[in-house]
């Protein structure tokens, strides 16, 4: 069965629906004002609306309050949430929806640790990301695949620098349940490239 693939940061009805007619399984919409991929609410509804059945969409928040993940919800119905910041289980779960917590691999970090504490019935999987300083995601930049472990608690969702050229080599390596890609398939920050993307999901095994 072929890796899953989530493509984040989408910003138009159109290119959403284009990115789920090539081979998506899931799209990320960015409730993160800083991000030159933030969508408002009215917008995300109406991606979310473009989907076609069985593709998922993702609302992704970062250190957000509950009032604003509320207010997101109660307008745009989402499939899943991604917590990208420093939220805690208690924080992720309060909204009695599934979600996938992002962990930013940086030096000195329990990754087994960190994952296992997010064991729960709401929480269906670990998204690792890249750290870089001041920037909480969506970065472009990848991290040592190498260094990880082999086995995790919760599934593994991949992303950080990934791109056409590299996905297949990132799989074979971690062998994640899923890939997250964003810069990897974009023209420029928030503008994503319909060729990029079919080559991206070509090159997942
Ligand atoms: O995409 C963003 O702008 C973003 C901003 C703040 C927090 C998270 C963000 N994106 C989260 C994602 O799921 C990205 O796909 C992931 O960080 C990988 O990004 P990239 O390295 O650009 O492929």
């Amino acid at each position: 069965m072929r890796t899953r693939i989530k493509i984040c940061g989408l910003r138009d009805a159109a290119t959403a629906r284009q990115v789920a007619l090539l081979g998506a399984d899931a799209i990320g919409l960015v409730f993160y004002p800083p991000s030159p991929r933030h969508v408002s609410v009215a917008l995300a509804a109406e991606i979310v609306a473009a989907l076609p059945v069985f593709v998922a969409s993702v609302g992704l928040f970062v250190n957000a309050s509950v009032e604003n993940v509320s207010a997101v919800l109660e307008k745009v119905p989402l499939d899943l949430l991604q917590f990208h910041g420093d939220e805690d289980l208690a924080f992720c779960s309060q909204f009695g929806r599934p979600f996938i917590k992002a962990l930013r691999v940086k030096p000195g970090i329990n990754l087994l640790e960190y994952a296992a504490s997010f064991v729960s019935p709401l929480c269906r999987g670990i998204l690792l990301d890249a750290w870089v300083d001041g920037v909480p995601g969506g970065t472009g930049e990848s991290f040592d695949w190498q260094a990880l472990p082999n086995e995790w608690p919760l599934p593994l969702i991949l992303s950080g620098g990934l791109h056409p050229e590299n996905v297949a080599a990132a799989i074979a390596c971690v062998q994640p349940w899923a890939v997250d890609v964003s810069s990897g398939v974009e023209q420029c920050k928030g503008i994503k490239d319909l060729v990029l993307v079919e080559s991206f999901v070509r090159a997942v095994i």
